[in-house]
């Protein structure tokens, strides 16, 4: 009987679980979508149970496909990030919902801290900007708005943890409360050049130490599930932030390698090495990964709207039924038209991080319809990109050259992928396995089994699916740029002031 790798990739639409076998080669994929809840304007959560039970059926049916747990060599954890969750240490309930990464409930309170002059701070201990995308002004949210809760935390009750945390602490029925290095590196409330939380950071946010969970390398021993779940224990081996896990999955190990995932969100992540680079052009610094101790740094330009604008043609404006639907109506649209959309539907994060702007549309006519909205859809998540890419490239020019490796559900999308060459003007290349994020946790996994052997092997097995050469002319795509921007100018809550 074969033996593999279970990957669970709890991410932001569905829940995921796969199977890697001794080739790589991914089978027995389970999925379930779950339900995203928006209570008020710029606000997102999850149900934890949701979550908990999504991740569980999903690992199950994985399980069940390899023939038994006594097939899997071990278990890696990939999940979206920031996302926050608080449950109480007797009963593993969570106290409220988990706060999305998405959610803007706390800029005000960012606004306050950066009035009172902590922004530095942040900056340099953290990689991070203050903006309500982290988890720490989400747990003080949580804290104070709860009741008792923040007493109840002081005296060690309650616990949080980001996605992996809460799924960590599930599957091994409340033994083990740990995260990995790269989640951690999301709080805010790591030093990301000591690979430890910090006491200045926890007074800044108010965040009572003893919420926290154990911080620890991305491949190593997170315990093993609970009997019960799988029938029979299995070692939890892997664990890393999604965007991590595709950096992982991607075979980016070298530093000036370049992967953008475009899920719900976009992240593009380049390895920086052993050099935890401040980035000048409002770049976040993180966690790459850490394996045996040694730690490889990252930049990072993150957009919160990637495939949601995708989700918002189709269960918002109901103009598609399949997200697929959006390439073949973007090829079809009027070459005439420009129509533009800002997608700031929960504000811009990467370079401008304006978390009061609102999305906006320029250029209607008439003659507008439901084609020329799809690829304002599609086009804007290249423009975003183009803007994390000049970022780069102001941070460090030899990304000039660079190839973007790319990946996600909406890398599947020919016409994107295009269309991101001809706005960047660099080659985008697509792998065959396009389930990177997942990937990437089994080989973390994996690799502590022995399953797998040393990074290096392991990015020679990496595979081209495709090439996208970019093909626009130089001015077709300067005038794109110039119209997005002047539309970006129009959308800013600040009046227009470009930060580049
Ligand atoms: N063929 C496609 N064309 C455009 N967008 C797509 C396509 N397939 C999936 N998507 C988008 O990709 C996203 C799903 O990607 P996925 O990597 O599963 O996201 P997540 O991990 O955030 O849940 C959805 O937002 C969906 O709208
Ligand atoms: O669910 P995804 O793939 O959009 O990823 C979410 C990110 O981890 C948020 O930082």
């Amino acid at each position: 009987m074969a033996r593999y790798v279970l990957a669970i990739d709890q991410g932001t639409t569905s829940s995921r679980a796969l199977l890697v076998d001794a080739d790589y080669r991914i089978s027995g994929i389970a999925q379930h979508e779950f339900k995203q809840h928006f209570p008020n304007s710029g606000w997102v959560e999850h149900d934890p149970e949701e979550i908990w039970e999504t991740s569980l059926a999903a690992a199950r049916t994985a399980v069940a496909n390899a023939g038994g747990g006594r097939n899997i060599v071990g278990i890696g954890i990939s999940n979206q990030r920031e996302t926050t969750v608080i449950w109480e240490r007797a009963t593993g309930r969570a106290i409220y919902n988990a706060i999305v990464w998405q959610d803007r409930r706390t800029a005000d309170q960012c606004e306050a801290l950066s009035v009172a002059g902590h922004g530095e701070t942040v900056r340099e201990r953290t990689g991070l900007v203050l903006d309500p995308y982290f988890s720490a002004t989400k747990i003080a949210w949580i804290l104070d708005h709860v009741a008792g809760a923040r007493q109840r935390a002081e005296n060690g009750e309650l616990a949080f943890g980001t996605i992996d945390s809460f799924l960590l602490w599930r599957l091994t029925g409340g033994r083990q409360h740990a995260t990995d290095i790269t989640n951690a590196s999301r709080t805010a409330l790591l030093d990301i050049r000591t690979g430890k939380w910090s006491d200045e950071l926890l007074a800044i946010f108010n965040v009572p130490r003893a919420l926290l969970p154990e911080v620890k390398d991305n491949a190593c021993d997170f315990g093993s599930t609970d009997p019960e779940i799988f029938g029979g224990p299995i070692r939890i081996g892997g664990m890393a932030g999604d965007q991590q896990a595709a950096t992982i999955g991607q075979a980016c190990f070298k530093p000036g390698m370049l992967k953008s995932t475009y899920g719900t969100g976009c992240f593009a992540v380049l390895n920086t090495g052993a050099t935890c680079i401040a980035s000048r052009n409002r770049l976040l610094s993180t966690v790459a990964y850490q394996l045996d101790g040694v730690r490889t740094y990252a930049l990072e330009g993150s957009i919160f709207i990637a495939g949601a604008a995708v989700q918002w043609l189709r269960d918002g404006l109901k103009i598609i039924a399949h997200a697929s639907d959006s390439g073949p109506m973007a090829a079809a649209a009027d070459a005439n038209q420009d129509v533009t959309l800002v997608p700031a539907f929960v504000g811009l994060g990467a370079p401008y991080w304006d978390p009061d702007c609102r999305g906006a549309l320029f250029g209607l006519t008439r003659n507008t319809g439901p084609n020329e909205l799809a690829r304002a859809a599609l086009q804007s998540v290249c423009l975003q990109t183009y803007d994390l890419l000049q970022a780069m490239r102001g941070d460090c020019p030899e990304v000039s050259g660079a190839v973007l490796r790319a990946d996600g559900g909406m890398a599947a999308c020919n016409w994107t992928m295009q269309r991101l060459a001809d706005i960047l003007d660099i080659p985008v290349d697509r792998p065959t396995a396009l389930e990177t994020t997942a990937l990437g946790a089994a080989y973390l996994a994996g690799l502590q089994a022995g399953f797998y052997p040393a990074p290096e092997e392991f990015a020679t097995r990496w595979a081209l699916d495709r090439r996208f050469e970019p093909q626009m002319e130089a001015p077709e795509r300067q005038r794109i740029i110039a119209r997005w921007h002047d539309a970006v100018r129009r959308t800013l809550s600040n009046g227009g002031a470009m930060p580049m």
